[in-house]
């Protein structure tokens, strides 16, 4: 007897929610089909479930019934976060950032050159970020190499997407964190060696001197050189804080800015990812456009270390990717959900200040699609996640407003977008019931 091989390997019915387009959110009652890749096979209007059994073939016990106050959102994408920093989240904030750098940062991130030291912590952040829907995250590690890999390892177990660099860091460091020129390039080739050794599609390398002011220009140009030979992906810092600008321009006095700085060094490409980016000139951010980088924005960075308020809508209007990031610790939280909120309040501050009077502040549907597509286009990947789309993959986030322990309060008469509007300001991880990566269910304990 042949065998009927199932194309389906599971069938969500009911609520999806999503923001492909900036400023909109599609809600919709319909079933969503994976195949065995973990690609989104179909999705078809609730009311046609009967013809897309017969079409695909799949059995009942393969149907997931979401009940009413269930919906599926795309998974949640953290365009910055420092790993090593887990342990400090809540500490130190009221240093602006390069007193905290040096108070809190560089120690912590020394330890690191114990590899076991890093398992835990590595193991820590990537459970407690998947927890709270984070399907992506482009990660800084410290500058080891070994710890780096152990990063890598334990992400391709969890199940996570990831991108994940190995921070090089050549001058005006502590020594426990300074490396030559040679060592921090072969480390980063041997991290990348090490990712393609693993073999999964889930996980990319990206090259990452940490900043202007502790890599030299001869690193800043290697690793240019090495992103462009292999297309690699590009992270650094910029413009976060007035001194760190104040800085750049005193080690760098004959460029003509920060961000020049970084051009010249051949590190601006279509694959950069520039955190912060707060004080850049309309000048500098023509280079952003002409060069197609993406930006990370961390509200949440940037008010705990009060290095500025970021005007988001200055970016989105002159069309440079924009997506969001945790900046784990100078941000205290790896929540998304707390990172999109206070996206608002940034873009809100902003509003108060501007002599436009047609200036819109970001409402809650903007900084859902910058969380989720945007910061997909921010990494490069906005062909395969960021929204629900046949042929993309299933990074998903199962979400109950009523959840066991829920801290909403959601009347069951309100709305779908209600619905989905109480999870956005007061849900928790408590409210993400399953988070899907590449249509496989991950564990979140
Ligand atoms: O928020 C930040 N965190 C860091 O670790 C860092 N390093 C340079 N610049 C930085 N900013
Ligand atoms: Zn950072």
């Amino acid at each position: 007897m042949q065998q009927v091989c199932s194309r389906v390997t599971r069938v969500f019915v009911g609520t999806l929610i999503h923001a492909p387009c900036l400023g909109e959110v599609i809600i919709s009652q319909s079933i969503l089909g994976i195949d065995p890749q973990g690609k989104i096979l179909f999705i078809r209007p609730y009311n046609q479930l009967e013809a897309v059994k017969g079409e695909f073939e799949f059995k009942d016990t393969s149907i997931v019934q979401l009940s009413p106050s269930q919906f599926l959102i795309p998974g949640f994408i953290d365009t910055h976060i420092h790993a090593p920093q887990y342990p400090n989240t809540g500490l130190g904030l009221d240093k602006p950032l390069l007193e905290w750098l040096s108070a809190y940062t560089f120690p912590l991130e020394a330890r690191f050159s114990d590899p076991n030291y890093a398992r835990g912590v590595y193991n820590d952040v990537i459970r407690d970020t998947l927890r709270h829907g984070t399907t992506t995250a482009c990660y800084f590690t410290s500058v080891h190499v070994e710890a780096a890999k152990v990063m890598c390892d334990l992400i391709h177990k969890w199940g996570q997407r990831g991108l994940v660099g190995k921070t090089c860091m050549d001058c005006n460091s502590p020594p426990s964190l300074s490396q030559t020129l040679e060592t921090n390039i072969q480390g980063s080739k041997q991290l990348i060696a090490h990712i393609s050794q693993l073999g999964s599609s889930l996980l990319s390398p990206v090259l990452t001197p940490r900043f202007a002011l502790t890599c030299s220009e001869e690193c800043m140009r290697a690793l240019g050189v090495l992103a462009r030979e292999g297309h690699y992906h590009i992270q650094t810092h910029i413009s976060e804080n007035k001194r760190e600008v104040e800085r750049a321009h005193e080690l760098y006095p004959t460029a003509d800015s920060y961000t020049h700085v970084y051009q010249e060094c051949g590190l601006l490409t279509d694959k950069t990812i520039l955190a912060h980016a707060i004080y850049l000139t309309d000048q500098e951010l023509g280079i952003c456009k002409e060069e197609r980088v993406g930006i990370a924005h961390c509200p949440v960075s940037n008010f705990a270390l009060k290095s500025g308020v970021f005007d988001s809508r200055r970016i989105l209007e002159r069309d440079i990717k924009l997506g969001l990031g945790t900046d784990v610790s100078g941000g205290y939280t790896v929540s998304m959900l707390e990172v999109m909120r206070q996206t608002l309040i940034a873009s809100t501050c902003i509003s108060f200040q501007t002599q436009d009077p047609a200036y819109r502040p970001l409402d809650y549907r903007e900084a859902f699609h910058l969380a989720t597509l945007g910061g997909a286009r921010v990494l490069g990947l906005e062909d395969k996640v960021g929204s629900f789309e046949e042929g993309k993959e299933f990074d998903a986030l199962l979400v109950d407003v009523n959840s066991l322990r829920s801290q909403i309060r959601a009347d069951p008469g309100l709305s779908v977008s209600e619905k989905f509007q109480k999870f956005f300001f007061n849900g928790d991880d408590r409210n993400i019931l399953e988070v899907f990566v590449s249509g496989r269910r991950v564990e979140t304990q």
